[in-house]
């Protein structure tokens, strides 16, 4: 920094003289670094490497689709007024003229018919939101399948899933907010779930309402909720995240001159910053396409909200679909009286599953490192097909979420194919509970199928479809060898086994140990070795007729030489 900011021209060098713009960019950089001392955490974490790969970019797209949804947010809060207060529409929508609503859905018709450039705010808002809680997912789908939670990162894996669950929280109370038909009708459900749980139920719906349902309360809540307190954790949060990804370092996919010990990539500054400004760009230009050329939540064709109507065919967004769907599935008359109280299993069953699942997803990579007993740290990434039965379990997981995500269309699926809801019902529920079982089992053998070729592949090369006659009229197909790179990516994996169970220091073997070496097993019973040395030179020699590629390498053992 400091030699762009010499002020005096160098006579004794050829050096030309700082044009003046670096000149004064200097100046202002030496100013801010001598009362901050900025500069040694900017050289710190600008050395700082992140590796290329495709599949790093989603968590990128969650941030600066996160930015999106700040930027507009606060753009929306200038002009939406958060309050039940019951007023008579007068503004330029003509069809809602005259009819009486509250403040908040007044407000938002104002901002998307009165207000400049409001309704695409309005809209990039909307759209954002659905492509940050998107990226979310599929980002810790990437995290999930190529195993990145394992130690040292589970911690980081934890701060990844509450900001899951607040973003989820943030969608919902955003939706919540412009008071229309269809966020009332969001809001009943949720009151539904909550006073279905025994004994405290109604009572905390009470004092979330303050008082009976609507009630003239909740918009203001949640929109202190939704402006303030959510985002302020959620940020917090993401700060922790991200500066748990710079302590943690980046992993990365095998190759060679990759190891547990280093990361290959390109520094964040100047390379990397430059890119990722780059790619903030396309995501908001992205963004406001399609906010400009899709509507979103036309609140105006619902109306304000009325506990009597629901409209056919309303959809939750797409991330809440799935707890909508969980009730829909359970059948309507599971329900008992117990001394004089109902209890509502349809909602305390799809509570369970819903709760069941998000808690899996929080504690998986302490069940797996429990499972494999494995302490080390990991900075190499798994290829999905190289943890069978983490993917698997990955695959069963998916299946169910989109099993209960389908199930809340089950009224537009029922509508658009012609066939009747409660067949559509029996379907999903089939597809929820067999469903993942399936999956699983699927998955497991195409990962395993898989390996499989790839010892195929590394043993005895690609098959090239080039059929030779020898000399002495043998007919041979010619093989090609692999370069050093798809070696190294098909050798490098980690080799597990099931686990072997001791007895502890009384000489007794306890309960929990034998859970452990029963899930052990089924995580690892069924295995593909990996190749050794020994065979891969027995496949060499075997394979050495007359050289007929010209000259082939014999096979190198790579890193996953176990
Ligand atoms: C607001 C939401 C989130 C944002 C903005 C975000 C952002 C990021 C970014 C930019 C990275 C580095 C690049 C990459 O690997 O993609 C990262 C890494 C990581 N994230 Fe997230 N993330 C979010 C949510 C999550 C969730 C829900 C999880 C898992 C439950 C998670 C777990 C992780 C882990 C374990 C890493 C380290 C990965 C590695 O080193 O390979 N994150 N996150
Ligand atoms: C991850 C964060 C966020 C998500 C997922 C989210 C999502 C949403 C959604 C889905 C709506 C309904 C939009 C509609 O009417 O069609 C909404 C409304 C709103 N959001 Fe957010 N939001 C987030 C953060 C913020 C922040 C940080 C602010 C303020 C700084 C904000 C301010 C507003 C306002 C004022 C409204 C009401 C206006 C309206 O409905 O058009 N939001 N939000």
């Amino acid at each position: 920094m400091s030699s762009t900011t010499t002020t005096a021209p160098n006579t004794s060098t050829n050096k030309p003289a700082p044009e003046r713009g670096s000149r004064i960019i200097g100046g202002v950089a030496n100013y801010i670094d001598e009362r901050t001392s900025i500069s040694g955490l900017v050289k710190e974490v600008g050395r700082k490497i992140f590796p290329d790969h495709w599949s790093f970019m989603l968590g990128e797209v969650a941030l600066y689709s996160f930015v999106v949804v700040l930027l507009s947010g606060t753009f929306l809060t200038f002009f939406f007024q958060a309050s039940m207060t019951e007023v008579v529409y007068n503004g330029s929508y003509v069809p809602l003229k005259g009819v009486a609503m509250s403040t908040a859905l007044q407000s938002t018709l104002d901002i998307s018919f009165d207000i400049r450039g409001g309704l695409f705010v309005r809209q990039i808002h909307h759209w954002a939101a659905l492509l940050f809680v998107a990226s979310v997912m599929l980002h810790m789908a990437r995290v999930f399948f190529t195993g990145a939670f394992r130690k040292p990162r589970e911690l980081n894996w934890v701060f990844g899933f509450l900001l899951w669950v607040l973003a989820m929280a943030e969608g919902f109370t955003g939706y919540s907010l412009p008071d229309d038909l269809l966020s009332g009708n969001g809001l009943r459900i949720i009151v539904g779930m909550i006073e279905g749980v025994p004994v405290i139920g109604v009572w905390i719906a009470y004092l979330l309402f303050g008082g009976e349902f609507p009630g003239t309360d909740i918009v203001g809540r949640l929109y202190t909720l939704h402006i303030l307190l959510l985002p302020a954790i959620l940020v917090a949060v993401l700060g922790v995240h991200l500066v748990l990804v710079v302590i943690n370092k980046h992993t990365q996919f095998a190759g060679p001159g990759k190891t547990n010990e280093n990361v290959v990539g390109v520094p964040i500054l100047p390379a990397f910053a430059a890119k990722a400004g780059g790619f903030f760009f396309i995501v908001a230009g992205i963004l406001a396409l399609i906010a400009s050329l899709f509507t979103i939540n036309p609140i105006w064709n619902y109306g304000p909200y009325d506990p009597s109507p629901v409209s056919a065919g309303t959809q939750p967004d797409w991330y809440i679909g799935f707890a909508d769907g969980a009730l829909r599935l359970v059948p309507p008359h599971w329900e008992v009286v117990w001394f004089g109280y109902t209890v509502s299993f349809n909602i305390l069953v799809p509570i369970a599953v819903l709760v069941g699942l998000i808690v899996a997803i929080l504690m998986y990579p302490f069940l797996e490192s429990w499972v494999t007993g494995d302490k080390r740290e990991h900075h190499i990434l798994d290829r999905p097909r190289n943890a069978p039965t983490r993917t698997a379990i990955g695959a069963a997981g998916i299946t169910l979420y989109l099993s209960l995500m389908f199930a809340a269309s089950s009224d537009i699926i029922a509508t658009h194919f012609m066939v009747s809801i409660e067949h559509v019902i029996h379907v999903i529920q089939a597809t929820t509970v067999l469903g993942p079982f399936i999956a699983f089992w699927i998955t497991k053998r195409v990962c395993l199928a898989l390996q499989k070729k790839d010892r195929e592949i590394v043993l005895h090369g690609y098959e090239s479809g080039r059929i030779v006659r020898l000399p002495h009229g043998e007919y041979i197909e010619v093989h090609e060898q692999l370069d050093e790179y798809e070696r190294w990516k098909l050798l490098q994996f980690n080799e597990y086994k099931p686990l072997m169970i001791r007895p502890n220091a009384k000489g007794k073997i306890t309960g929990l140990q034998k859970v452990r070496a029963g899930v052990s097993r089924f995580f690892f019973e069924d295995r593909i070795e990996p190749v050794s040395k020994a065979e891969l030179e027995a496949a060499h020699a075997a394979h050495h007729g007359p050289d007929l590629e010209g000259g082939h390498q014999a096979p190198q053992v790579g890193p996953g030489d176990h």
